[in-house]
Parts: C-alpha cells; structure tokens; sequence
C-alpha cells in the first residue's frame, strides 16, 4: 500500500480581493491524523479546498510525496490520492446507496476492484449495507454522512480531508462516525479532520493545529490541548 505525506508550505489563498489563508505551512506524516479547529468562517474549509485543489492558491506551495501538486487541477490530486469530503452531504439524492458508492470508482475499470472496495466500505459501514437499495435522498444525516465518506473511500485514496464530520449530527450518530475513523483508516491511513469540537478530535487526532483568521496560532501533540484550556476558550469561547 502506498502511503502519502502532505506538507504545505507558506499557503496564502482568498476569494477575490480577500485573503483568507495566511501563510498557512505544516505537514502531515504518512499514517497520522491531523486535526484542524477554529471558530466558523476563519478559513478550515477554505484550507481544505486549497489542498484538494477546489480552490486555487495565490502562493506558497503543497507537496504530496515530494512532488508539488498546487498547480494541478482537482481530478488530478485525486488521482494521486487525495480524497476531500466536503460540508454538506453532497450525494446524488435520485440514487441509491449502492450506485452513490459507485460512483466514487468510476474511473476504476477493474469490475473485481470495485466490488472489493465495496465490501470495503460496508464493512466499515454495515448501515449502508442494510440500506443498499435505498434512494439517497430518503436517508436520515448521519446515513448521508456515512455514504459521502463511503463515496470518498471508493476512490481508493489515501490521504482523506474530512470536513467537519459531526456538523449537525445528534450526539449517538456522531458516536458512530467517529467510532468508525480507526477501521476508516485501514483504507485510508492518513486524515486531515476539521472540527469545531476539540474533545472530538482529540480522540482522534494525533497532532492538531488550532486556526484564527487564517492562521494557526497554535500547534501541538493532541494530548496537549487540554493544556491550553485558556487558549481555547479565547478562540474558540465556552
Ligand atoms: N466561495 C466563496 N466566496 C467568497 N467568500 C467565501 C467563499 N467561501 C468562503 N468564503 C469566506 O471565506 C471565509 C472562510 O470560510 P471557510 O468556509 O473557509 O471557514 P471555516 O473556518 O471552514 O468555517 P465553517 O466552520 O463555518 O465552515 C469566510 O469569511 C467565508 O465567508
């Protein structure tokens, strides 16, 4: 199995005229999670973008294994393996489970490869096995969310940019999703995870970075976030 390094270096990226990432660096070492918190509207989604290639960078530059990728266009980072699961359950609400999965290989010509990363992914997610036939659309949040990471999963990648997992998700299914991260990893082993909630994503994380406006103002192991309390209630409030 191939496994990938992310590093980012000196990124500046906005809409328009307005800068929204400042001079974001830091990496992510084959096989970790990385975890990313901020108060809303202060650019983790804007990053996460950047990285997948949704939005261009204005400078600085990402590498993927060494080679430079912030030039290429999206379909081209997925292909090297960078897989974004965005806000918003973006699934094809006419289509069942099964053919929302299968989309995520589209470009696999492999029938046999495409029928293993689907027991794959049910075996990560034995709801959607369950609700195979089901019409996207009728599925409850947690179900959506489940099939848009299943989606993202199809495509084999190995370096996952998943964007706020638990947002408008009932305590129990979060549970749920968040239970799955660790088999989620065995397919792919490296995680880039927004969050607004930090007990969340220090359960998983290994290294978290905290962003305000654009920049990280602080970075550590994620045990060490309990820490620094005082710095979350600043940003973050409560
Ligand atoms: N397509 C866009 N055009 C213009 N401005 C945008 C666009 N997308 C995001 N922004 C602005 O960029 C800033 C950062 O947004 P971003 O979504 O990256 O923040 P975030 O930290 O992920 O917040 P949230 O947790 O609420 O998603 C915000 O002020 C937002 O309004």
């Amino acid at each position: 199995m191939t496994r990938m390094t992310l590093s980012v270096n000196g990124v500046n990226a906005g809409y328009g005229r307005r800068q929204v990432l400042r001079s974001i660096s830091f990496s992510v070492p084959e096989g970790s999670v990385v975890g990313v918190i901020g108060p809303n509207g202060h650019g983790k989604s804007t990053l996460m973008r950047a990285i997948s290639g949704l939005n261009p960078v204005w400078s600085g530059e990402i590498f993927l294994d060494g080679t430079a990728v912030h030039q290429l266009p999206a379909h081209q980072r997925v292909a090297r393996g960078v897989v974004h699961i965005p806000q918003g359950d973006l699934v094809f609400a006419e289509m069942t489970i099964e053919e929302n999965l299968k989309l995520g290989a589209i470009i696999v010509p492999d029938n046999d490869e495409v029928e293993r990363r689907l027991s794959q992914v049910y075996d990560i997610f034995p709801r959607l096995l369950e609700r195979r036939e089901q019409i996207a659309g009728t599925l409850s949040g947690g179900e959506r969310r489940m099939l848009g990471i299943g989606r993202g999963l199809m495509t084999g990648g190995q370096i996952m940019l998943l964007d706020e997992p638990s947002l408008g998700l009932a305590p129990k299914i979060i549970d749920e999703i968040y239970e799955n991260l660790s088999s989620l990893r065995l397919i792919s082993p490296t995680l880039i995870i927004v969050e607004e909630n930090p007990i969340r994503l220090q359960e998983v994380a290994d290294y978290i970075y905290l962003m305000d406006n654009g920049e990280f103002v602080w970075n550590g192991r994620a045990k060490e976030l309990s820490g620094a309390a005082d710095l979350l209630k600043t940003y973050l409030g409560g």
